[in-house]
């Protein structure tokens, strides 16, 4: 018998093409998935060395950054910069004979919601793009991570990675969720738990009953923000659930192939006994909402309590650091959280913006109205997701309410694109970095879960979701 296994070990044993005595090895990549941000040096350099892309139908182009989410996208792009990186992508995708996604195509979106939509992530996999939150696709039991230009170049040519195996740990959320609780919750939850460098170094699988009664999309949101607690990859078992959401995917195998593939995505999960160098585990009956403070992930707190007293900690760089993230956000300690006003509302992101995440918002505020105050708007992921909530009548929701109705793409989850906050805005909002000029120059970011998010703009306030009527 063979020594047990976790699923992270499993996946790289079945795609380490060769090993180097110093444990560097060179790991075959599935799928590829590719943006306007990080590929365009890649693209250039494979033109210099007159090299082609090895397996272009691995690979996947998708403009997402960039797009601006209000204009008819038939009248073009109209800022400069941004229009210059998406033209470069269609114009590379079309001379290396890779499949675009273009701004006018209605499978077009984020790439984190645009992989997983077309039934391209599939589980057992590895899976990279040139972007953080690849990890991702790490709900469906894939080996998922980002990598850095020089590495998309490499894919691009070889459709190898050079990488050293992580450490394995565990993150395991025991029992049932609360209601109004959500997977955003416990993902912010255990990143203030670790700390955003409680990961590093390791590739995080998360178990427990918690995790398993999430949804496909509740998980993406946990996978999503793995790297934010610096792991390099988040990883959940493929199940019966996983299987439903693929089955009907436009490039899910069919047919006899879909039955070989589901008796093989069926072992992958960690074999009983199987070591793993870390181990924590969360309770999610006491989880609560949460709303995060500061200019990391980690500085989250319960939507009933208040903002906390760096004076507090012991360390000292961690309170010089805690002190300027209090004033970047203009709070002082002691602040309730439910006596926080904000003034924007951003729902979407690869985090939050798949159709379950807009249902849920859409309860919320359905039949009230934004505060007069707030300033509010709902980016959905993906063409597919904005087509799905318009046919469900989700769209006429928000608009009723006083939200924008926008076009698909990363939108105000990153100061990219045209959707931006003003200094000194504070800003609820579903995506999942609050670092200081995240979503514009001196903008105030409080990472939430999409019901939270859509209660703030109602109430021009953080509230607490549980009391919602
Ligand atoms: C622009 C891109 C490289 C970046 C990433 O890697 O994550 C972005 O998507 C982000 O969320 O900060
Ligand atoms: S939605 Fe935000 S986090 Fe996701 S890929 Fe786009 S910019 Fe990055």
């Amino acid at each position: 018998m063979s020594a047990p296994r976790t699923l992270y070990d499993k996946i790289w044993d079945d795609h380490v093409v060769s090993e180097d005595e110093n444990g560097t090895c060179l790991l075959y990549i599935d799928r590829h998935l590719v943006h306007e941000v990080t590929s365009p040096q890649a693209f250039e350099g494979l033109r210099m060395a007159g090299r082609k892309v090895r397996a272009p139908e691995k690979t996947l182009a998708v403009v997402d950054h960039n797009v601006p989410t209000t204009a008819d996208r038939h009248e073009g792009i109209k800022n400069e910069e941004s229009r210059i990186q998406v033209e470069a992508l269609a114009q590379n995708a079309k001379d290396f004979g890779v499949e675009y996604y273009s701004e006018k195509d209605i499978r077009q979106g984020i790439v984190h919601i645009v992989g997983p939509e077309q039934g391209f992530t599939l589980p057992g996999m590895t899976i990279v793009c040139g972007d953080s939150h690849t990890s991702t696709h790490g709900a469906f039991g894939a080996l998922a991570h980002g990598i850095g230009t020089s590495e998309v170049e490499h894919v691009l040519a070889t459709q190898t990675l050079v990488q050293k195996k992580a450490k394995n740990m565990l993150v395991r959320v025991d029992g049932q969720l609360p209601p109004g609780v959500t997977a955003k919750d416990i993902i912010l939850a255990i990143i203030g738990e670790i700390g955003t460098a409680g990961g590093t170094g390791h590739v995080i699988e998360f178990a427990g009953e918690a995790i398993r009664s999430l949804s496909m999309e509740g998980r993406m949101t946990v996978c999503n923000m793995t790297i934010e607690g610096g792991a390099r990859a988040g990883l959940i078992a493929p199940d019966e659930t996983t299987f439903e959401y693929i089955k009907d995917k436009p490039r899910a195998p069919k047919g006899k192939a879909w039955d070989m593939a589901l008796d093989y995505w069926k072992t992958l999960k960690t074999d009983e006994g199987a070591h793993f160098d870390k181990v924590v585990v969360l309770d999610a009956a006491n989880l609560p909402p949460i709303v995060s403070w500061g200019s990391s992930p980690e500085d989250v707190v319960s939507v009933q309590g208040a903002v906390p007293n760096p004076d507090d900690i012991q360390d000292e760089t961690k309170r010089a650091s805690k002190w300027r993230a209090l004033e970047y956000m203009g709070l002082k300690p002691g602040t309730r959280m439910t006596d926080i006003a904000v003034d924007r509302v951003f729902i979407g992101s690869c985090t939050n913006g798949r159709i379950e995440d807009l249902r849920a918002a859409a309860k919320v505020v359905e039949g009230k109205k934004v505060a007069s105050t707030v300033s509010a708007m709902i980016v959905p992921g993906s063409g597919i997701v904005k087509e799905q909530a318009e046919a469900e009548g989700l769209d006429k929701i928000f608009k009723e309410a006083g939200f924008e109705w926008r076009e698909p793409g990363c939108s105000m989850c990153l100061a990219m694109n045209d959707d931006r906050l003003k200094p000194g805005e504070r800003c609820a909002s579903t995506s999942n970095r609050n670092f200081e000029g995240r979503q514009g120059y001196k903008g105030r970011t409080h990472l939430v879960s999409p019901t939270m998010a859509a209660a703030a703009a109602v109430a021009g306030h953080f509230v607490d979701i549980r009391d919602w009527k």
